[in-house]
């Protein structure tokens, strides 16, 4: 199901938006902290201010209402002053008697009483109560002001009196003023101002009483009304208190005021920045956007912004960098399709295949093409090799099968590839690429590019790109990519086959090795379920020797040799291989017994010519088992174990020859096998003997010396013969510790019938060719003799001719040093070589013993006298002593000593003997053994 498709955020979307980004909140947050908090700051100022003007207002008012009440009251006095002045020319005499005249009404008005004091102080007039009989302390005098205020206690309270002195008629007027009519005018106020008025630092003036409690934070007006001009009395200090309720009243609509206006800034405010935050939030939100789905790798929608400004810009390089992020993950995208090709071991036409397809699409070429150079020879061997169009691919079949030739180009066409190899990245359309077009359809490019494709300095391809036009930078880019891995696969699939090949071949030889045998023996039997087949398991012979003694490095040139003369035999359908060591097999498909023998015998006489190898000719030969299928087997593994039981049996027969698997064989090896694994142990646990057999002096029959030959008791199978075991040890490597220990028992013996009185001139040890092969005979003929107190002299060595095989020089320089010793050589089987005459003449022998083989026909066979005369007569020209061995008769011995041999050795003396037997023959007192003649 597709994913619902995200629309661009709309103004609703911006609006929600605002308040649910965190940016969006924040700018909201600041922009009205930094509109509200100066509006709110300049209105508590502003209203601090006012509210401070307004009380410095309602503060001087007050004092101006203070000044106007107690300018009132200097009125009020004054009144009183001027009525008093104006009273007396109206007092009839007696008229204060009269109380109801209407005179007095506006005096008792204005006082509360009042009376008229003459000169001489007699009261001659008194209205109403004076409240004090008090008296000025001092009348005035004349020359004193005309009018005084004094302050009389008036029920605990001063209240003023005024003294006027009036000149005609002469007295003083002492009257007390009325609190109503004195305070009159500030009665007007009494309900919302309470006055105080009194004499700086003294009480309040009577008639001034308190109604209502005092406020804590009451205004006060003051105000001081000068006396001193008028009355000539001490100032009076006016205090209007006012409740402060006044004044706040007199805030609160500037407060309103103030809070509305803010309220109207903080909405403009919030409108404004509203505004202002979804003309930059909206768009950030679209990068926001559009950088999530480039990190989500989607494809990349352009982000919508539309204004001018520098989030226009913005959008505008986003979305450049976006297409260009957005090219660069499908490279990628492709490039790694191409990679896990590679790695994953995809076939290379398909790896091919996905790059042409890339490279088509990827860089706007119209054609693609892949050039290589393949070997003729190995994996990786391109010297001989031709060009050839591997792949190539067109536009206009991209997605269907746009060509996986694979073609051969004509050897002319070499020069043209090398060209290209030489070409660099990106040349000018050149004639040399251009040229590749006429091989291929008609692709319709007019421009041709060459990449090489270059892995570790080596090209291993050229990627040819046509195009219409010439492409631009950012698509030569992508071919330089596709080129790479175009190396890299090529690289790849070379290597693995080169590993391939080296894990199914031989290094040495450049044969199928085991598993290259193995696989191709197996796919030889699928496809040969009808016809025959036959598996030849070649051992070549004494190359164990040769390798032991000449080094291993003169060994792998022998074994090259081998190989080369093998796979010139064989047909070519025949597999060769390498199975290991000096073990070579051969698969003969459809062939049939005969034929297969006839291969086998060929290439026996091949092997068995001398191999020149260091400036020497070294005979190997070689021993073949043929095992064939199916009448042997089926499977790989049958028919190559009974091949090898055949070669084993061929070896058994003498070496050099072929043979054929027979069912008999298989239990015959499982024998050798159990044998082997008991002549190991045999070794270490003490079941070797030795059996004596006497040499008797020819002249006189007298017995001079004996052999010793090893025998084994075997714990089941009784004793053993030495035929049993002697090859069996010499193919494993048990016979040097066998040889050592013959020697040394020997030496051993010796000694014992020495401090047994017996006399025997020397004792006869045969020494294996791989005891010389190995070096350490000397060093062992040494300690045995020196173990036993055994002189050198009394010790004699029979080696066989077959000890040239190898490193002929080592093995003589080892008999020389034991011949120097005084211990002596032996050749045995002389005559049964292949040795030269010039080669016998060299070797450090003193005894040379004849062959049973010759001796066994003398007296039937007229050649085998003649042979033996001829040995004999060699022997002694070359001044040997000579020992014939395997005398039966008499006549055999008759005619040995007539041909002058110097000592016998058979069973017509005597048979192979235990110890205790030899120690009961007569002759070891000095007798002879038989009557001769
Ligand atoms: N038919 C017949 N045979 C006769 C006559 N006279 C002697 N023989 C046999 O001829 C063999 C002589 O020993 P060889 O040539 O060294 O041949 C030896 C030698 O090559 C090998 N061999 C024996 N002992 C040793 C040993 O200690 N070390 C090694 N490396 N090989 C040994 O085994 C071979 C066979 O040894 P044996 O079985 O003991 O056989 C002995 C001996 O019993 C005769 O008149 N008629």
């Amino acid at each position: 199901m597709a994913a619902p498709r995200e629309t661009p955020p709309g103004p609703a979307a911006g609006r929600a938006s605002v308040l649910r980004s965190r940016v969006g909140r924040r700018i909201l947050v600041m922009f009205l902290l930094a509109a509200g908090l100066p509006v709110a700051l300049a209105a508590f100022i502003g209203y601090q201010t006012l509210v401070s003007f307004l009380g410095e207002q309602a503060q001087r008012s007050l004092t101006r209402t203070t000044r106007d009440g107690g300018m009132q009251v200097l009125g009020r006095l004054l009144e009183a002053k001027s009525l008093l002045e104006t009273w007396p020319p109206l007092v009839p005499a007696g008229a204060g008697a009269d109380p109801a005249h209407p005179m007095l009404a506006g005096l008792s008005r204005v006082f509360r009483g009042a009376r008229w004091v003459d000169d001489q102080g007699q009261v001659r007039w008194q209205v109403g109560e004076i409240a004090s009989t008090a008296v000025p302390l001092s009348p005035p005098r004349p020359g004193d002001a005309a009018a005084r205020l004094l302050l009389v206690p008036v029920a605990g309270a001063p209240a003023p009196r005024v003294m006027l002195r009036l000149a005609q008629p002469q007295g003083y007027w002492l009257a007390d003023v009325h609190p109503a009519h004195l305070w009159g005018p500030l009665a007007e106020t009494a309900a919302q101002a309470h006055w105080e008025v009194r004499e700086p630092g003294g009480p309040v003036l009577d008639g001034l009483r308190r109604v209502a409690q005092p406020h804590p934070h009451e205004a006060v007006g003051r105000w001081t009304l000068f006396l001193g001009g008028e009355f000539g009395a001490t100032d009076w200090e006016f205090e209007q208190h006012l409740p402060p309720v006044e004044l706040e009243f007199a805030g609160l609509p500037l407060l309103r005021w103030a809070v509305q206006l803010g309220a109207v800034v903080l909405l403009i405010v919030v409108l404004l920045s509203l505004t202002q935050i979804r003309r930059t939030l909206v768009p950030l939100e679209a990068l926001l956007d559009g950088t999530r789905r480039l990190a989500r790798r989607e494809r990349a929608e352009p982000v919508q912004v539309r204004s001018s400004d520098e989030f226009g810009e913005l959008a505008r390089s986003f979305n450049e960098m976006a297409g260009r992020i957005d090219a660069q993950f499908q490279s990628l995208e492709a490039l790694g399709l191409i990679d896990r090709a590679i790695v994953s071991g995809h076939p290379l036409p398909e790896v091919l295949d996905q790059l042409l397809r890339q490279a088509l699409l990827r860089t706007g070429a119209v054609a693609a093409v892949v050039v290589r150079l393949t070997g003729a020879g190995g994996p990786s061997s391109r010297s001989a090799g031709r060009p050839v169009l591997l792949q190539w691919r067109l536009r206009q079949a991209v997605d269907g099968d746009g060509g996986r030739a694979e073609s051969v180009l004509g050897e002319t066409e070499r020069p043209r590839f090398e060209a290209l190899e030489a070409t660099m990245d990106w040349p000018p359309a050149g004639s040399v690429a251009m040229a590749w077009q006429t091989l291929l359809p008609d692709t319709g490019a007019t421009h041709w590019w060459a990449c090489p494709a270059r892995w570790q300095a080596s090209c291993q391809a050229v990627l040819l790109l046509g195009f219409m036009k010439p492409p631009g930078r950012r698509r030569r880019h992508e071919a330089c990519d596709l080129r790479d891995r175009l190396a890299v696969a090529l690289a790849a699939h070379e290597r693995e086959q080169v590993l391939h090949w080296r894990a199914v071949h031989d290094d040495l030889t450049g044969l199928a090795n085991r598993h290259g045998l193995n696989e191709q023996l197996d796919r030889c039997l699928e496809a040969s379920t009808a016809s025959a087949l036959a598996v030849l398991f070649i051992d070549l012979d004494h190359f164990k020797d040769v390798n032991d003694s000449l080094g291993h490095e003169m060994g792998d040139r022998l074994l090259q040799q081998a190989a080369e003369r093998l796979q010139a035999v064989v047909p070519r359908e025949a597999v060769v291989a390498r199975a290991g060591g000096d073990e070579f097999v051969i698969v003969l498909p459809q062939v049939d017994e005969g034929r297969a023998a006839a291969l086998a015998r060929q290439l026996c006489e091949r092997l068995a010519v001398p191999f020149v190898c260091g400036g020497h000719e070294h005979v190997l030969g070689a021993s073949i088992g043929v095992a064939l299928a199916p009448q042997h087997g089926v499977d790989r593994a049958t028919l190559l174990r009974h091949a090898d039981m055949a070669m084993y049996q061929a070896k058994q027969g003498g070496r050099g020859r072929h043979a054929l698997f027979a069912a008999t064989m298989d239990e015959a090896l499982s024998e050798r096998s159990r044998l082997l694994a008991d002549l190991r142990r045999a070794v270490v646990s003490d079941e070797l003997v030795l059996h004596y057999q006497p040499r008797v002096d020819a002249r006189d029959g007298c017995m001079r010396s004996a052999e010793a030959l090893v025998r084994w008791q075997h714990p089941e199978l009784g004793l053993l013969s030495p035929a049993r075991f002697i090859a069996l040890a010499e193919e494993s490597d048990l016979i040097e510790a066998i040889g050592i220990w013959v020697m040394r028992e020997a030496c051993a013996q010796m000694a014992r019938w020495q401090r047994q009185g017996l006399v025997l001139e020397r004792v006869s040890v045969n020494v294996s060719p791989r005891q010389l092969v190995s070096g350490r005979l000397v060093g062992e003929v040494d300690r045995a003799l020196a173990d036993h107190g055994v002189a050198p002299d009394r010790l004699e060595l029979e080696v066989t001719e077959s000890l040239l095989v190898g490193d002929a020089k080592q093995a003589c320089e080892q008999l020389e040093a034991v011949r120097r010793r005084g211990v002596l050589i032996a050749l045995d089987d002389f005559g049964t070589g292949y040795s030269s005459l010039s080669t016998l003449r060299q070797l450090p022998v003193d005894v040379m013993k004849v062959d049973r083989a010759f001796v066994k026909d003398l007296g039937q066979d007229d050649s085998a006298l003649a042979v033996t005369r001829t040995i004999l007569t060699l022997a002694r020209s070359l001044g040997k002593h000579t020992v014939a061995e395997g005398m039966e008769t008499a006549e055999q011995a008759d005619l040995l000593r007539e041909l002058g041999c110097d000592e016998m050795q058979g069973f017509f003396f005597s048979r192979p003997l235990t110890p205790a037997q030899f120690e009961a023959l007569p002759q070891f007192a000095g007798a002879a053994l038989a009557s001769i003649g």
